[in-house]
């Protein structure tokens, strides 16, 4: 009773909670002592029962009463009569040699009341039990004729009625067959995994083509998704790691809650420990497709090159020379310092799984229903510590799945090539406008993105953590899918070194300003010149986007590929505009507004016509990385940063800083964070990329952008020539003198058009004397007072 009680009772305290007689610690000493003695007694009465059994057989035939109370009958059995009866009683009269599993029990009971928990209480007195009635019957049936002349009973009197029972009922054969099912169905329950280690039994064959593997795995995930234990196919002796420790058991306090399905199916008992891991691996299969490329029906952009051939993957390299994968002694001793180190702050788990990645190792928990998960979300320095390793990462709870868990780096990480991102079927068959491939998540997978839905993207991290890398893979894998005629990159380098690899594939790839020698542009002023031109880029897309009564670039170049817009009106074939600034905290720390606007405005409303920004810092402060700047840049990338809040600045989070650099990155697209292990391109590679390329026929010159001219001081309203005035001018000039307002903005709302066009339309009025120079945050003067005036002033002045 006192048992049933205990495994009963485990609701939220991690430790066996005692019977109320045992609350007296003195009472509880004396207890264990006593049920550790008889334990042994009996184990010793069982064993010595096999040796003097048959010398006491007839002494135990007389009553019970009379046996002990007649001090003249002596038995051998080394413990008494007691002893010798017990034995009898359980073992003849009983189960037979299964009666040997009670003392299992019984030193479960014992190290339970010491405070030892190695298994639960109430499945082990289940299946003894079960065990008991099944062994007692095999022994029976098997050696009955055997020991037909033996004091012994190898099945005891139980398994000698049932086996004769079921002989008679349904003969040798259906006995048999019996016995083997009730094996097969306690198996099958009692242990977890067996069902796959069965299968596995059954489908071992010998490995020689390793493709074939790879299916098999990815078709045995989809089929075991309960069980998903998934071969890794890069290193066939680690299978059979896996197929060792494939079995979850778990400790006594198993939580009910439906989102953690497995634990319901796994009513296992731990015979090696309490808690074991499962490993978990998924691997993307890495087939090389041949490269598809879209092409165009009735006008097709890339004629103009149609002879341009798209690199081909032999130029990447393997980067697989000091690739290795995670042993099972490493996860095995994480596991175990994971588990003690969650104990040590009295936090019972009930479940741990391990998903092995390419530079990390996620373990998932369970926790045991009643922990508090904050708790365990401050642990993670001290887990940290005691795994001694960098980059412990907690995520408490994994949205979406009711786990916890804990990313570990692993001993030897190991490096994603590029090749083998761009040669993966997601990448090859991915449908995206703009596909970045970007890396391997936890699970092996490739991350790829799709440029046109983030829409733009802020990339931070501390010196030397692969920014840069990450940049290089970004364009890589542009370079790979995109034609000259869909894609172009301005690319702004104030370092001068990162992106200068890129110049030679300046009139394939690359837009500039008109008259620049230099396509990256390195240089502040040019900056500024340039982003004011993406801006007019922009408002005169937007122009033409109207024209053509498209909603995006996407509706509008179906359109203009289908003949349905006239070049003679101005329509042409909009390629993808790709911005990539390396340093920009050089630019606002140098230009500061000059161009924080200018790259706000593209952020808030390029994304419909196609211009696309990358910007990436390695001074991830909220002086460079400013509020108006967040707000436009939802997606973000962080590579390894030195502080928290740094952490806090790019994602909203903490987490950067726990990452272990060289590529390791978290991406923030939504309010989830993925982790994920950017792909390794060298310089070298780079370089045979962009040769290749450059070698190929190119347009005459870089695409250009729109001339700029800016604000400038000598740029006085004398230069401005009112005969090419803007169309809307005069509306402007009647509303600016009935609002007596002289905003840029005013004007850009009420004709609903651009910024630029707004701003150069009130540099016409200033010529025209109709509103006073520029004043700064101040709206200007307006010089003309009434309606008759200007009407005056329109009629005499711009004739
Ligand atoms: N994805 C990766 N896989 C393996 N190693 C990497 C990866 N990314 C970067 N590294 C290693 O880290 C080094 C520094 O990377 P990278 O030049 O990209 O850093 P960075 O952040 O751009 O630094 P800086 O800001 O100083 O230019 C690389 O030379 C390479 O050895």
């Amino acid at each position: 009773m006192a048992k049933k009680k205990i495994t009963n009772n485990t609701k939220a305290k991690p430790r066996f909670s005692t019977p109320k007689f045992l609350a007296d610690e003195r009472i509880k000493f004396l207890f264990g002592i006593t049920l550790s003695l008889f334990t042994i007694y009996i184990g010793l009465a069982f064993v010595s029962f096999f040796f003097t059994g048959g010398a006491d057989q007839s002494k135990l035939d007389i009553k019970w009463l009379e046996l002990i109370t007649d001090s003249k009958v002596r038995v051998e059995n080394w413990t008494g009569k007691t002893g010798a009866y017990i034995s009898n009683l359980v073992i003849n009269k009983g189960f037979g040699i299964a009666s040997f599993s009670f003392l299992y029990v019984l030193v479960v009971l014992t190290l339970r009341i010491w405070g030892v928990k190695i298994q639960s209480l109430r499945k082990t007195i289940i299946y003894t039990l079960l065990f008991c009635i099944w062994f007692s019957v095999l022994m029976s049936f098997l050696f009955v004729q055997s020991t037909s002349h033996s004091f012994l009973f190898l099945g005891g009197v139980h398994g000698y009625f049932i086996s004769e029972w079921l002989i008679s009922l349904i003969g040798n054969i259906g006995t048999l067959f019996l016995v083997v099912l009730s094996f097969l169905t306690l198996v099958t329950f009692g242990f977890q995994n067996s069902i796959s280690f069965f299968k596995k039994i059954v489908k071992s064959k010998p490995k020689t083509d390793p493709i074939a593997d790879n299916d098999l795995s990815k078709a045995e995930k989809v089929e075991n998704e309960t069980e998903s234990i998934i071969q890794p196919p890069h290193s066939i002796s680690h299978e059979q790691d896996i197929e060792d420790t494939g079995v979850i058991l778990e400790s006594e306090f198993l939580p009910k809650e439906e989102s953690i399905k497995k634990t319901k199916a796994s009513e296992a008992e731990a015979v090696k420990k309490d808690l074991e891991l499962k490993i978990e691996t998924v691997s993307e299969k890495e087939e090389i497709v041949s490269i598809k490329h879209t092409s165009m029906e009735d006008f097709d952009p890339t004629l103009d090159l149609s002879n341009y051939q798209y690199p081909p993957i032999n130029l990447l390299e393997a980067h697989h020379s000091n690739n290795s994968s995670v042993s099972k002694e490493e996860l095995e001793s994480n596991k175990d310092k994971i588990v003690e180190t969650l104990r040590q702050y009295k936090i019972e788990i009930t479940q741990i799984k391990a998903t092995i990645g390419p530079t990390i190792t996620l373990y998932e928990i369970v926790p045991a229903p009643g922990i508090r998960i904050s708790k365990i979300k401050n642990l993670e320095d001290d887990i940290a510590l005691s795994l001694s390793a960098l980059g412990i990462r907690i995520i408490a709870p994994i949205p979406g799945k009711g786990t916890i868990g804990i990313e570990v780096p692993n001993r030897t990480p190991e490096i994603v090539s590029m090749k083998n991102i761009i040669s993966s079927k997601k990448f090859q068959e991915s449908t995206h406008a703009l596909p970045v491939a970007l890396g391997k998540t936890i699970s092996n997978e490739t991350y790829t993105l799709d440029l046109t839905k983030m829409p733009h993207l802020l990339v931070a991290g501390a010196t030397g953590q692969g920014k840069s890398v990450g940049l290089n893979a970004i364009i890589t894998s542009l370079l790979y899918k995109m034609h000259p005629s869909q894609l172009k990159f301005v690319l702004i380098d104030p370092k001068k070194v990162e992106l200068s690899i890129y110049s030679t594939i300046e009139k394939h790839f690359l837009a500039k300003l008109p008259g620049e020698e230099e396509a990256i542009i390195t240089d502040i002023h040019k900056v500024i010149a340039t982003l004011n031109s993406l801006c007019i880029e922009m408002d005169s897309r937007y122009d033409l986007l109207k024209k053509a009564h498209a909603r995006n670039i996407k509706e509008y170049n179906t359109k203009f590929v289908k003949r349905g817009l006239n070049p003679e009106n101005g329509h042409r074939y909009l390629p993808y505009i790709v911005v990539i600034i390396d340093e920009f905290a050089d630019l606002i720390m140098t230009a500061g507004k000059e161009v924080e606007t200018p790259i706000a405005r593209i952020a808030q409303l390029a994304r419909a016509i196609g211009i696309h920004m990358i910007i990436a810092t390695q001074r991830p402060s909220t002086n460079i990385i400013t509020g108006i700047i967040k707000a436009n840049f939802p997606a973000r990338i962080a590579f390894k940063v030195a502080s928290m809040i740094d952490s806090r600045t790019i994602l909203d989070s903490p987490g950067a800083n726990h990452l272990i650099g060289r590529g390791d990155m978290l991406i923030s697209l939504t309010s989830e964070l993925v982790r994920v292990q950017c792909a390794f391109v060298d310089t070298p590679e780079v370089e045979a990329v962009t040769e290749f390329i450059q070698k190929q026929q190119s347009y005459p010159t870089a695409m250009y952008l729109p001339e700029y001219t800016g604000e400038s001081s000598e740029n006085t309203s004398l230069d401005i020539d009112l005969k090419k005035r803007d169309t809307l001018f005069e509306d402007a000039a009647r509303l600016v003198v009935g609002s007596q307002q002289g905003s840029t903005s005013g004007i850009q709302r009420r004709f609903s058009i651009g910024y630029n066009r707004a701003g150069r339309i009130v540099d016409q009025l200033e010529a025209a004397g109709i509103v006073g120079p520029f004043e700064g945050s101040k709206a200007r003067q307006v010089l003309v007072q009434d309606e008759y005036s200007l009407e005056k002033l329109l009629s005499d002045v711009l004739k």
